[in-house]
């Protein structure tokens, strides 16, 4: 399978419980809770997007044609050595492209695989760490995996149903848009009244990086 790819990017895992760590992000083209054009964001199940991922125009990003060709090309991104190696899988939505080529070929190369994937897919067994975020309006059929990541505030969303999804760590992280600092309180406010949260905040955008 060939896969279309809007950028790739070296950069640090600005999100999640593993933010700071150095890391190759693949983002594939394409989702299924938005078209991503602006045009059809009121009327989009997800509608809060803060990504460009339409078409394969962005830095890095472009066809490839099959597993090896993606690969040589993450390896070329990492320029380093062959310790710790270390790929984010995101989007768009990953999974409506990665598949068994593509996660075997990237654990040949030594890579420590993590994807970003918004659930409603289920996501590829050989995954290494799974983050899962949800959308309201949208049926998370992946309940389980490493992290759980919640925008907040999310209206239609039930943390406490949630809390019964087999996930090692449930993150809240605020909203971007232009009510933030607002998202911000209400983020930290919520993970005060259930223990079970913790904040994640976009470290990326605190420190200017992609
Ligand atoms: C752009 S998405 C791509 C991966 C996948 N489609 C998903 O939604 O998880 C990457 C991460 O950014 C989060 N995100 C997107 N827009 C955001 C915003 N405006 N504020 C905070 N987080 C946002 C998503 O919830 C997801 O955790
Ligand atoms: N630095 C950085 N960290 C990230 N973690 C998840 C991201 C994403 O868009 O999936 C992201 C991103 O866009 N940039
Ligand atoms: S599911 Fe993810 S990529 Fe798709 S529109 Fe929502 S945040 Fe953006
Ligand atoms: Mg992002």
């Amino acid at each position: 399978m060939s896969y279309a790819v809007k950028e790739m990017l070296l950069t640090l895992q600005g999100e999640g419980v593993q933010a700071g760590r150095r890391a190759v992000f693949v983002r594939f083209a394409g989702c299924n809770l938005w078209s991503g054009r602006e045009e059809d964001r009121a009327t989009a199940i997800c509608k809060f997007c803060d990504t460009d991922f339409v078409g394969m125009d962005g830095l890095g990003g472009g066809r490839f044609a099959d597993a090896d060709a993606l690969v040589a090309a993450v390896v070329a991104m990492w320029d380093g050595g062959e310790q710790d190696r270390f790929v984010v899988l995101t989007g768009g939505e990953p999974m409506l492209q990665v598949d068994d080529a593509l996660v075997d070929a990237l654990h040949a190369a030594g890579f420590f695989l993590a994807i970003e994937s918004n659930g409603t897919l289920p996501v590829h067994p050989g995954i290494d760490w799974v983050c899962i975020s949800p959308k309201a309006g949208s049926e998370t059929v992946q309940r389980s995996g490493d992290e759980l990541k919640v925008v907040w505030p999310q209206p239609g969303t039930d943390l406490e149903a949630m809390e019964k999804w087999g996930f090692r760590h449930f993150l809240l992280q605020p909203l971007d848009d232009p009510n933030a600092v607002t998202n911000q309180a209400a983020a930290m406010a919520k993970v005060m009244e259930r223990p079970r949260w913790r904040l994640s905040l976009q470290t990326h955008k605190l420190l200017g990086l992609r």
